[in-house]
């Protein structure tokens, strides 16, 4: 039963809810179609839970912002709480812990960016590697999920732990596949049936193996705590785990916030939360730069213009590349990496849009719609970098571009993602022109859905530059590690 004046939306059936009505293969549509039978705000019964579907930016922002903090809440009782115990970041509820290492994440990867060694240092670093294996791959096409994934966990592996680890690494390749699948079983059926039905979770279904792959990672990364400490100086942090320890000393005292079984999770929510985010959006970026070689031209010859004899490209170099830069946000659009946000939860009885909604509802924010609002955006349903120019030709970003979402719980590595998609993109378009294989068939631009929505597999052309910048002399110069 739909209580008092709650949003409307589909007839539920006993057991399963609206779940029936849904393709849990990709949901996104069908959930824009009852939004526009239902309104803006709808519910949807996910098994016996009543769930608050929010499309649009109107009523997103209403939520998100004016009314943050009745929705800042995290729900209980899904596969994601309990794989992380509602520890953490990610998952934890709204309240003091939560707060507080959101606000230490926060301080301690703007310190990186101070530190010895910057946050543009290290992912520099790591774009080397990706450039020498491009360029070992001159003329050829390579399948670039492996090679974006290694390069965007390597990433967050070295702000976490301090090291990079080689791609070929036996520990490495299975931790990055296993974050690959647990994305794909967490929020894909699989995460959707043990979410509605909580009967069938002690079966030998998909999530079980979720269940132990994570628990896996975490081992590791509490074995990864253990020799930190034996190394460490206090005082003198090398990477975040060191903060952190540093952080429990300072601490030192009895219902501390900070212990070392919140720091896996924290580590862990990092871990996942940046790996398949970036890479999925680096791959949806180079999938419609091969198909749309004019962009991919315009952005090439603007990035030499700019960056002249320049070593390397640096995070500054954005502000005079505003095609670039549209192009980037244009991409980040179409890929729409969180469809549907992580959920929310309501703290408190509260209203919306007119609507009542008790304290405890799951909140679905449909970050899609707004991403593809017709109203909103010039070329809603193309992929068009004009989306984000003024009639100047300079970078301007609508209001409906909120792919990180909005308000208190919004992505807290977005400028670290924002950083690692500029660099990356310039620096490889710099060097590489990347082109649709010849027997490619026509591009499938339909995405996989998934916590994070991913392009179908495909496979990237690619080809050393012999023009300017690319020859052989600028901005070829091996990084030295
Ligand atoms: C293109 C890349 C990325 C996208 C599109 C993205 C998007 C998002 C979105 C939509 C949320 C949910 C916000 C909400 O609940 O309202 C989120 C949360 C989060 N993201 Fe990201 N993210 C990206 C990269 C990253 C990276 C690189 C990191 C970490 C280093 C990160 C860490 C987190 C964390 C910890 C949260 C939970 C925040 C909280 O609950 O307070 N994300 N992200």
């Amino acid at each position: 039963r739909r209580p008092k004046n709650f949003p409307p939306g589909p007839r539920p059936f006993p057991i399963f809810g609206n779940l029936l009505q849904l393709n849990l293969e990709n949901p996104i549509s069908d959930l824009n179609k009852l939004s526009e039978r239902y309104g803006k705000v709808f519910s949807f019964f996910f098994g016996g839970r009543p769930a608050v579907i929010i499309s649009g930016l109107q009523p997103m922002k209403e939520a998100l912002v004016t009314k943050s903090v009745d929705f800042a809440g995290r729900p209980n009782g899904l596969l994601l709480t309990h794989l992380t115990q509602g520890k953490g970041v990610i998952m934890a509820d709204y309240g003091a812990s939560w707060r507080e290492h959101r606000r230490f994440a926060l301080m301690t990867m703007k310190n990186f960016g101070l530190g010895k060694q910057s946050m543009e240092e290290r992912i520099l670093g790591e774009i080397s590697h990706v450039s020498s294996i491009l360029e070992r791959n001159h003329g050829k096409c390579i399948d670039p999920q492996t090679l974006f994934h290694n390069a965007a966990c390597d990433i967050i592996c070295v702000i976490l732990f301090g090291h990079r680890y080689d791609y070929e690494d036996s520990f490495f390749q299975a931790m990055v596949t296993m974050m690959a699948e647990n994305s794909k079983i967490a929020n894909g059926p699989w995460g959707m049936i043990y979410d509605t039905l909580p009967l069938l979770r002690s079966l030998p279904l998909p999530f079980q193996k979720a269940i132990n792959d994570y628990n896996t990672v975490k081992l590791h990364t509490l074995g990864i705590v253990e020799q930190h400490k034996k190394t460490r100086v206090p005082g003198e942090p090398r990477d975040i785990i060191d903060c952190y320890l540093d952080e429990i000393e300072k601490r030192n005292q009895n219902g501390s916030l900070f212990d070392e079984d919140q720091m896996a999770s924290f580590l862990l929510d990092l871990l996942f939360a940046g790996t398949d985010t970036t890479s999925n959006t680096l791959r949806t970026s180079f999938l419609y730069l091969m198909t749309h070689p004019e962009v991919q031209e315009r952005c090439q010859k603007e990035i030499d213009e700019v960056l002249g004899e320049k070593l390397e490209a640096s995070f500054e170099d954005r502000h005079r590349m505003p095609y670039t830069q549209a192009m980037i946000h244009e991409a980040q659009r179409v890929a729409n990496t969180l469809p549907l946000s992580v959920f929310h939860c309501t703290i408190k009885d509260t209203e919306l849009m007119g609507y009542k909604i008790p304290k405890g509802t799951l909140i679905i924010p449909n970050l899609s719609s707004v991403l593809n609002e017709e109203s909103q955006w010039k070329f809603p349903h193309d992929f068009n970098p004009s989306n984000f120019l003024n009639d100047e030709g300079e970078f301007v970003k609508p209001e409906a571009f909120i792919p990180f979402s909005v308000g208190p719980r919004m992505c807290l590595g977005e400028g670290l993602a924002r950083m690692e998609l500029f660099l990356i993109l310039v620096t490889l378009l710099r060097r590489f022109h990347f082109f649709w294989p010849e027997d490619g068939g026509v591009p499938d631009y339909t995405p996989v859905f998934g916590v994070t929505q991913a392009p179908k597999p495909y496979r990237l052309g690619v080809r050393l530059r012999g023009r300017q910048g690319c020859d052989g002399t600028v901005g070829t110069k091996q990084r030295v590690n």
